[in-house]
């Protein structure tokens, strides 16, 4: 370790602000190990970029830099971090900037040649997951009690699912030596099934020890850790990085670490890393605070713990209302009144037509659409919404989540109705009609080889009369035009549906869509389908609860079944055809980690939704911390009207004594900040969201510490007349 005393002046010097006595120590550190461990909006990431410039001005190549982060979205905001406090694109281009993921790949390339494939998208492994289920049937049947191998595709995307937990923890890697396998598997904390298929699946992608033949999301980070630890064959390969830092620790997992540890045990590489421990969302990953809290000091006993200690997102009405939520010590340095605005509600509709009545005061006040996000528990919060928004015209986009309309559990449903009404053609694009087939396929509990779905559903792309077809083609009687078809998990559920939508074709259109549905849904024993192929209660739940929303929504349109099916496919189209830039975000609050909006909307805060019953509380906090830490001007929350009903999280937040102390700081604050501008000499603009180009254009500069546009005071300041603070 350089035991130099640090460099008394930073030579990068950021655009835009003005980093605290804290941001500085980070920037200038010289320690080998530097762990931020700090709240949300506490300027992490910012200060990690600002730590990149002061190495990029002390002439360290950039290539020499890695930064690592676990989501693109991060990587991407960090990169764009960099621009804007004004490292050159050039060399933004330069650093390693990467995911672990990428890093993971690249390295792994040394090893693997060109013979790889890589799969992003997990629904394209689950032929290798059904070949492992294959193996284990072969292996075990018979032999187990326990075994319990569904094949259709929900089940599938579980199993998935499982076993990118299993390896984002390292738990393959455990000792079992003298363990029963469901032993093993109750240690691990998974079903005896998953976990016999990962065995499989992964002597499958391993090609029985000989190497990789693909990978999905997160295999990369796993086979470079497993390489890094066991024979360490990379370890020596890894590229020399003077300085390594790595973004939302609070991600970390066991897989992560030890690539970690690898780059920064060397002892030319010193190494900086941020994270919040109470935004630890994704234990299922095998995330922990544990990393943040001992982890590190264990494996670097030299670490250095530098603070950060105020947020510089949200005023101090924020932070206080979340150091009541998270008793912790939470400060803002900003000069920003965050209002929080709450507004209660009768039903769930109601409170949908409060989002849009906070959204369109929201724009009546100056700011645009597209500062704004509504962050939802979880996904089927959003189909009143989706409804409210496309009534109300105004354009929304869903990024990270699929609209409404193309969640499988409604797309089963919807293509149900294009069977019995003989309609299919209504579903326009040809991407829908497949995603149509797949949901049918799911919840009817059919089970095809891979060849012969692909085989169909390009015909039903050129042919959409053929979709009724589809439980003919897949039903045993037709064993001998099609003898390889799988064993069937649950054939009391196709038949059912089979049933169900005889009695669909002979119905009279007319008759209200509401009662319909809530029959069909009956018969095709929707509830209790997806209770059984989503293996965890909470995702057959959210499939449950999506459904009952539509159901809803069909009671309250009074709509025929001809006409609902009609408005539904207008809808599609009106909401597909809004989603340009300018329009409100809806996301789901984990999907919003990293970012930062002008206006928070979170609706739906009952004590049935968030925290949610079947979720354990500390990671329900952690959420609920993470969106409302996203707010910075207002932060809006939507609860029942009846108190017993709401959330326990807002009086959590204690929010009238929060109030009370961040009023008292906001005063102190705009004292000091009084004093200090006009010692800079600033003149404060009271220009709105909408005016920012006319008064740039003019020569105004944004202050970013204040939120506010300004000019200096030796300025003539005619031209800005109509925004000068009276
Ligand atoms: N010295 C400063 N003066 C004014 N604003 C600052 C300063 N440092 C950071 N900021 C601003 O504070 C906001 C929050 O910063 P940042 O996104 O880096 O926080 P974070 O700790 O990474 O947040 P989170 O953990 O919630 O994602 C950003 O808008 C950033 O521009």
């Amino acid at each position: 370790m350089n035991a130099a005393q640090p460099p008394r002046t930073a030579r990068f010097i950021p655009r835009g602000l003005t980093p605290t006595a804290e941001q500085l120590a980070i920037q200038l550190a010289q320690h080998k190990t530097v762990l931020i461990d700090a709240n949300a909006g506490a300027a992490k990431t910012t200060t990690l970029a600002l730590r990149i410039g002061e190495a990029l001005a002390r002439n360290l190549p950039p290539e020499q830099i890695l930064a690592l982060t676990f989501t693109p979205e991060a990587r991407d905001v960090l990169a764009s971090r960099l621009v804007q406090l004004g490292v050159a694109p050039a060399l933004v281009q330069r650093l390693h900037i990467l995911t672990f993921e990428d890093f993971a790949r690249w390295q792994l390339d040394a090893i693997d040649g060109n013979e790889v494939r890589n799969y992003d998208d997990a629904r394209l492994l689950k032929q290798y997951a059904l070949q492992a289920m294959d193996r284990v049937g072969q292996r075990y049947a018979g032999k187990l009690e326990q075994l319990d191998l569904q094949t259709h595709s929900v089940a599938l995307a579980h199993f998935l699912e499982v076993q990118c937990q299993l390896k984002a923890g390292m738990a393959l890697q455990r000792d079992v030596e003298f363990m029963d396998l469901d032993e093993i598997a109750t240690l691990l904390d998974v079903p005896l099934t998953d976990y016999l298929t990962t065995l499989e699946y992964e002597a499958l992608r391993l090609d029985g020890g000989a190497g990789a033949l693909f990978r999905g999301p997160l295999d990369a980070s796993y086979d470079l850790a497993c390489n890094l630890d066991g024979g360490a064959r990379l370890a020596p390969q890894l590229p020399d990085y003077r300085l390594v830092l790595c973004d939302e620790l609070h991600d970390l997992n066991e897989a992560a670490f030890r690539i970690l540890d690898a780059l920064i045990s060397r002892s030319t590489c010193f190494f900086v890393g941020a994270g919040d421990r109470d935004q630890v969302i994704y234990a299922r990953l095998g995330a922990h605070d544990s990393y943040l809290r001992e982890r590190f000091t264990e494996r670097f006993p030299k670490l250095q713990r530098l603070p950060l200690t105020y947020s510089f997102r949200h005023g101090p009405h924020l932070a206080h209302a979340m150091a009541h939520f998270k008793q912790k010590p939470v400060e803002s340095a900003l000069d920003l009144h965050t209002e929080i605005r709450q507004a209660h509600y009768q039903d769930g509709d109601e409170c949908a037509q409060k989002v849009i009545a906070a959204l369109k005061q929201w724009q009546a006040d100056g700011h645009g659409a597209e500062q704004c996000a509504i962050l939802l528990r979880e996904r089927h919060q959003s189909i009143a919404l989706e409804n409210a928004l496309i009534d109300a015209g105004i354009p929304y986009r869903t990024p990270a989540m699929a609209g409404y309309l193309q969640r499988d559990e409604i797309l089963f449903l919807r293509g149900l109705l294009a069977i019995g009404l003989n309609d299919f053609a209504a579903i326009r694009t040809p991407a829908l009609r497949m995603a149509v087939v797949d949901a049918l396929v799911a919840f009817s509990e059919m089970d095809f080889g891979p060849g012969q779905l692909d085989h169909f559903k390009i015909q039903i792309g050129k042919e959409p009369s053929l979709l009724g077809e589809l439980y003919l083609i897949e039903a045993p009687q037709r064993d001998g035009v099609l003898p390889d078809y799988r064993s069937v998990a649950a054939s009391a559920t196709r038949r059912a549906v089979i049933d169900a939508l005889a009695w669909l074709g002979q119905l009279d259109r007319q008759q209200p869509a509401s009662s319909v549905l809530h029959e069909l849904c009956e018969r095709v024993q929707l509830v209790r389908t997806a209770k059984r192929i989503f293996v965890r209660p909470y995702a057959a739940e959210v499939v449950q609860r999506s459904v009952a929303a539509l159901l809803h929504m069909a009671e309250r349109s009074a709509l025929s079944l001809q006409d609902f099916w009609l408005a539904l496919n207008q809808r599609e189209t009106a909401s597909l055809s809004r989603r340009g830039a300018k329009s409100v975000l809806i996301e789901c609050a984990a999907q919003a980690k990293g970012k930062e909006f002008g206006h928070v909307i979170l609706p739906y805060l009952q004590a049935d939704e968030f925290p949610h019953p079947r979720q354990p509380r500390a990671d329900e906090e952690n959420l609920f911390y993470v969106a409302a830490t996203r707010a910075r001007q207002r932060l809006t929350l939507l609860s029942p009207a009846d108190p017993a009903q709401r959330s326990s999280f807002i009086s959590k937040m204690q929010l009238s004594e929060s109030a009370v102390s961040a009023a008292a700081t906001l005063q102190r604050q705009q004292h000091h900040l009084t004093s200090t501008s006009a010692a800079a000499g600033r003149v404060y603009l009271n220009a709105s969201f909408h005016e920012k180009d006319q008064v740039k254009a003019l020569g105004a500069q944004f202050d970013m510490a204040r939120r506010a546009w300004y000019v200096d005071s030796g300025r003539d300041l005619g031209p800005f007349a109509p925004w000068l603070k009276k």
